[in-house]
């Protein structure tokens, strides 16, 4: 698997007065296996770039090639892209609606013309891979915590076994706790699994940890794309298009300032304490 980005640009409401440049000439490849962050802030354009990714929206210009096969071309099979490319919306769990969370689960499968033993299987599987507890497989969904609801979403879209999961801000209106549990299980899943993970969040903080490479997007710009330490480097032009980098970054920063010789690319805490101790000359 792999998909090519080339140059594509994308306008809303082409011709009217409220036409709007959404996209602007963004390239980029992603690689299997591979895990990523796309951050900006509000209105940069991440809902459209991932819309794109699977079809559900053509690009005003430009190409998008998913293993080397152009998907704008006329023969190419797009219901075929949108089941390798599972899109999970913003608050995911408004779109439950099955009398319990198994069926939920299985309406995907069951769409895509499975049979109900292939169906079924598919289901726990995905059930599995969210950690969910078996006891509530037969529950309603609507009897579930917002983190849990959040997951049974996925894991319908999981059953579909794609080989690119784009999760559009999964951790929005989640507690610490539900946020940190939802990406630890996302990163559990794509590890165990080696499928493609796009990430979608305003946070930096929240996914410098989890991701390999992150791609930041300003005004359908895709402004910096490399892995979490070359993006944090430049803290402080991310900060001026309103995005934080990581708090580590800030301390690193300045204890660097103010003449410790420290690893200002540090990003977990653990990183930063071990740099720390170093510079203070301790174990
Ligand atoms: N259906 C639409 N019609 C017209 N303009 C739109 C439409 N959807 C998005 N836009 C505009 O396109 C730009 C990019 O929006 P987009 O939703 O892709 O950004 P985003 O980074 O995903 O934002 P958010 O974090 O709020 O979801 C914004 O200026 C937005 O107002």
């Amino acid at each position: 698997m792999s998909i090519i980005v080339d140059k594509i640009s994308y306008t809303y409401e082409i011709g009217t007065g409220f036409e709007r440049q959404a996209l602007k000439e963004v390239s980029c490849v992603i690689e299997k296996g591979e895990f990523i962050g796309l951050i900006g802030h509000t209105g940069s354009g991440k809902s459209t770039f991932i819309q794109h990714l699977n079809g559900l929206v053509k690009a005003t210009s430009g190409a998008i090639y998913y293993d080397g096969e152009d998907i704008y071309d006329k023969d190419f099979d797009m219901r075929k892209l949108r089941s390798k490319v599972g899109l999970v919306f913003q608050y995911p769990e408004h779109q439950l609606f099955e009398t319990d969370i198994f069926k939920d689960v299985c309406f995907g499968p069951k769409n895509l013309g499975l049979d109900r033993a292939e169906t079924e299987l598919r289901a726990f599987e995905a059930l599995r891979l969210v950690g969910l507890d078996e006891s509530l497989y037969y529950q309603s969904p609507f009897d579930l915590s917002g983190g849990q609801k959040r997951r049974v979403a996925i894991a319908g879209v999981l059953a579909m076994k794609p080989e690119v999961l784009i999760l559009d801000e999964p951790t929005a209106g989640l507690d610490p706790k539900g946020r940190d549990d939802i990406l630890d299980c996302v990163k559990k899943l794509q590890k165990e699994t080696g499928i493609t993970v796009i990430l979608v969040s305003h946070s930096m903080e929240d996914v410098a940890k989890y991701v390999d490479r992150i791609m930041v997007m300003n005004d359908g710009i895709l402004m910096y794309n490399g892995t979490p330490k070359e993006v944090f480097a430049h803290y402080k032009e991310l900060e001026k298009i309103g995005l934080a980098a990581p708090q580590v970054t800030y301390i690193m920063n300045d204890l660097k300032n103010a003449g410790f010789d420290v690893d200002v690319s540090a990003i977990t805490i653990e990183e930063a304490k071990t740099s720390i101790l170093k510079a203070l000359g301790k174990k």
